[in-house]
């Protein structure tokens, strides 16, 4: 297991993280999702040992994380960084020597991945020719060409289409076994909420959310559909909940005092019939927005 202890980082008088601690469990992904200037480039580099921590350690398998095993991790950094003016096939071969595999390893791990890119045919060809969604992928192959044992990717589906992230995914579900744990950012959260069992969300430098995604939305303020047949107005009046909407019968509304829908339940069926009556599921959007506010 990965581990971020106690991270605090001071870049002169501000504070870019504050005592930030989570866990990148294995065979799990895990999104790592706040606003800009949150500090999840930050974190991310601190894991990666490329910045240093003011305070607090990264841990691995229970210890302190050395520069030896960080060697083993894939790390795709936000301002990417492979080489534009080099062959495809060379920078992949370059990266897997970097990380300590043998010429001719390194040479079939490239060979693998740029077929499974469909990209077999352009590897002699300058990494800039390519289009900035075959450049993307190429920055993958080249977080993924030693057999990363732990994998930390900075925004690896900004600027791609919904197809192009489709194919990244099934890249990295086939790549990574299940003893891998990953960590990466995003700001697309529809996509984080699809893809991830993990979420830590930051705002500020904190960490104020974490957990299973299916928690994280449990835990968040309940919010409830009815639906009758007459005209829910009189739900306003109804106390410890807020009504977000009301459109003749239908209604949304949000519990805050607990158990009060059960009185908003018994109260609708004194009125008449009620067609619906239920917890509405809620979006991750909704959980980041509560926990940044
Ligand atoms: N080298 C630096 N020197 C000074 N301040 C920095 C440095 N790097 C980051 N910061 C500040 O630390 C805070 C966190 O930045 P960071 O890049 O980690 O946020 P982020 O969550 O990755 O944001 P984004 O989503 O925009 O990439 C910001 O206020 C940023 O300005």
């Amino acid at each position: 297991m990965l581990s971020v202890a106690g991270l605090t980082r001071r870049f002169g008088d501000h504070l870019a993280l504050d005592d930030v601690s989570f866990d990148v469990v294995p065979g799990r992904m895990t999104g790592f999702v706040g606003a800009n200037g949150a500090g999840k480039t930050t974190t991310m580099r601190i894991i990666l040992g490329v910045l240093g921590a003011t305070a607090g350690e990264v841990r691995w398998q229970g210890g302190p994380l050395t520069q030896q095993v960080r060697q083993d991790f894939g790390y795709m950094p936000e301002e990417r960084g492979l080489y534009p003016k080099m062959k495809i096939r060379d920078q992949l071969v370059f990266f897997g020597r970097l990380h300590g595999l043998d010429p001719v390893r390194a040479g079939e791990r490239t060979d693998k991945l740029l077929e499974r890119l469909s990209l077999a045919e352009r590897s002699g060809d300058m990494l800039e020719t390519l289009s900035l969604g075959n450049q993307q992928r190429v920055q993958i192959a080249a977080a993924l060409v030693h057999e990363p044992i732990a994998l930390v990717l900075d925004e690896p589906f900004s600027g791609l289409d919904p197809l192009a992230v489709d194919a990244m995914v099934d890249l990295l579900r086939e790549e990574v076994s299940p003893e891998v744990p990953v960590l990466f950012s995003s700001h697309q959260l529809d996509l984080v909420e699809r893809l991830c069992d993990d979420l830590v969300v930051l705002s500020r430098g904190k960490v104020v959310a974490a957990g299973p995604v299916s928690e994280l939305a449990a835990t968040s303020t309940a919010t409830y559909r009815l639906v009758v047949d007459g005209d829910a107005g009189w739900l306003r009046d109804v106390p410890g909940i807020q009504v977000r909407d009301v459109a003749g019968g239908s209604a949304l509304f949000d519990v805050t005092d607990a158990g009060r829908e059960q009185q908003v339940l018994q109260e609708a069926m004194s009125r008449g019939s009620v067609i619906e009556f239920g917890p509405e599921r809620v979006a991750l959007s909704d959980v980041f927005r509560e926990a940044t506010r």
